[in-house]
């Protein structure tokens, strides 16, 4: 039997879902469709050209096409939803909530036509809130349906921690939980350096300004950026969940997962330790959590309740 190669469908070729298609087609994962609006479809196809003609430079067999027909994502692996609008300085992640639950909305319609037994992964924001309206608009099992958080909050905190000490990234581990706004919650009591708690090796203060940091990460590059938000960092985490899918990896990595009872909560969209591999979410990890801790995950679920509140009822 013929093996054929993986195809990964990026819906929205803006910052975001150029950088995942670049990143996907480099490490030689699949076949990627970029996909966006039919204003949109010249740059796309440009953007899908530029990436196809960088492959024998770097030695991948992969096929990079762009379009703004759906049938061209037919039968994708995995798709990746990126489309929508980003916030711009003085923005916050849930005053886009409004145009982007109706863009969802439409995307999803048209991933579950023609991919029917797809995982999917969504970006946009709010996270949380949009892979929720994902879940329910596409019909899909909880466990093919993600959201992308903790992997880039992570991210985040593990440049800082690596910044701060001078010690390699590889070697930093963190843990980012809760919905993707100011107050999701590091642990870091699960945080450490080459195995060495990071309470050993950092005080009270330090660790405190680096959460901080951490928190306010997406906000920190919308103001330097001063037109839109980051891309680089979020596209290598997306483009590390597709990895984790593809190769069954089943790695052990902070996913916005549908919630049944797990820390306390039910019919939501939240962050947490999950594995990940070959069936998408394959299980919610459960930590016991202190008090703090708890009070913390509280607060972040307020927030995302609080968005989704605000979710179009059509
Ligand atoms: N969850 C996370 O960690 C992160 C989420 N984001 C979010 O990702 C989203 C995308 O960000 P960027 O790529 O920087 O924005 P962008 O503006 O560069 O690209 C968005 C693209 O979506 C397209 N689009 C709009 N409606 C569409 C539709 N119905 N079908 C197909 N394509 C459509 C637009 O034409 C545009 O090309 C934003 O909501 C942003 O807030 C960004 C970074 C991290
Ligand atoms: O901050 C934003 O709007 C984009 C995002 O989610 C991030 O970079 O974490």
């Amino acid at each position: 039997m013929a093996i054929k190669r993986r195809k990964v469908s990026v819906i929205g070729s803006g910052f975001t879902g150029a950088t995942t298609a670049i990143m996907t087609a480099q490490k030689e994962l699949a076949d990627v469709v970029l996909v966006d609006i039919p204003d949109m479809e010249g740059p796309t196809k440009g953007k899908a050209l530029d990436m196809l003609e960088s492959t024998p430079v770097q030695g991948a067999d992969v096929n990079v096409t762009g379009t703004s027909d759906y049938k061209d994502t037919a039968g994708s692996d995995v798709v990746v939803i990126t489309a929508g609008i980003a916030r711009k300085p003085g923005m916050s992640r849930d005053d886009l909530v409004n145009t982007n639950a109706k863009i969802m909305k439409s995307v999803t319609r048209e991933i579950v036509k023609h991919s029917p037994e797809c995982y999917i992964i969504v970006l946009t924001n709010p996270a949380d809130a949009m892979t929720y309206t994902v879940y329910k608009e596409s019909g899909f099992p909880k466990n093919r349906v993600i959201g992308q958080s903790g992997v880039l909050d992570s991210a985040r905190f593990r440049t800082f921690v690596s910044q701060e000490l001078g010690y390699s990234v590889e070697d930093v581990q963190g843990f980012v939980l809760g919905g993707h706004g100011d107050d999701m919650v590091p642990l870091i009591r699960y945080s450490s350096v080459g195995g060495v708690p990071l309470t050993s090796l950092l005080s009270q203060e330090r660790i405190d300004a680096i959460v901080e940091r951490t928190r306010k990460g997406g906000g920190e590059i919308v103001s330097l950026l001063g037109n839109g938000s980051a891309y680089y960092a979020p596209g290598a985490s997306i483009t590390q969940m597709v990895e984790a899918i593809l190769k069954d990896k089943k790695r052990i990595i902070p996913t916005i997962a549908y919630l049944e009872g797990e820390y306390g909560y039910n019919d939501l969209y939240l962050g947490v330790p999950t594995v990940l591999g070959g069936d998408g979410i394959e299980k919610i990890i459960e930590l016991d959590l202190t008090e703090d801790e708890k009070t913390a995950m509280a607060k972040s679920v307020e927030s995302v309740k609080a968005v989704m509140e605000a979710l179009p009822a059509e």
